[in-house]
């Protein structure tokens, strides 16, 4: 989730490697504002059951989910087996706690109902592809303050 400086607050969503955490971290540096990573309000004991390899359920899901609802959506939005290949490769590299084993039941109950503000993004895309678009979408109104250049490598190390 990024915040600006007018409060305003994006969550960044999509399953299991989607690439929210990289993305929303890009997006609040080229937006200057914080990013706070959904992760972090997890509860001890959820960020267990999932180490274990159990899924959350809702009433596990829920009070973490009320935390952080108060924002516009993005979602990141891609195919299963491109998914898990990057969760198999972050888990191997021990850089996360997620097992790349839970990515189905969080495609299960993914779930975006038409009509619902969503704004959809290719996660395939490179990432400055991406938050060009997520940028573009917060700021199509006429927000004089933002800085509206494009995005460049000068700005970030590319994944
Ligand atoms: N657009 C992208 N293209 C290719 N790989 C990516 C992209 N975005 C993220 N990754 C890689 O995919 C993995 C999952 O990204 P991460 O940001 O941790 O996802 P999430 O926070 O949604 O679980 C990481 O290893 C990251 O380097
Ligand atoms: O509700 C859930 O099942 C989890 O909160 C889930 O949304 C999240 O994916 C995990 O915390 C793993 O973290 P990453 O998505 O950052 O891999």
């Amino acid at each position: 989730m990024a915040i600006d400086h007018k409060g305003r607050a994006v969550v960044i969503m999509g399953v299991s490697g989607a690439g929210k955490s990289t993305k929303g971290d890009m997006l609040a540096k080229v937006l200057n504002c914080s990013f706070l990573d959904a992760d972090d309000f997890h509860p001890l004991l959820n960020k267990e059951k999932m180490r274990q390899g159990i899924s959350l359920s809702n009433e596990d899901r829920i009070p973490w989910l009320e935390m952080l609802r108060d924002g516009q959506f993005v979602l990141l939005d891609a195919e299963a087996d491109v998914l898990a290949a990057r969760l198999e490769k972050r888990a191997a590299e021990g850089k996360h706690f997620m097992p790349a084993a839970l990515l189905q039941s969080q495609l299960e109950l993914l779930n975006i109902d038409e009509g619902e503000e969503i704004f959809k993004v290719d996660a395939t895309l490179s990432p400055l592809v991406i938050v060009s678009k997520i940028q573009a979408f917060l700021f199509s109104d006429s927000d004089q303050t933002i800085d509206k250049r494009p995005l460049g490598i000068r700005n970030f190390k590319e994944v």
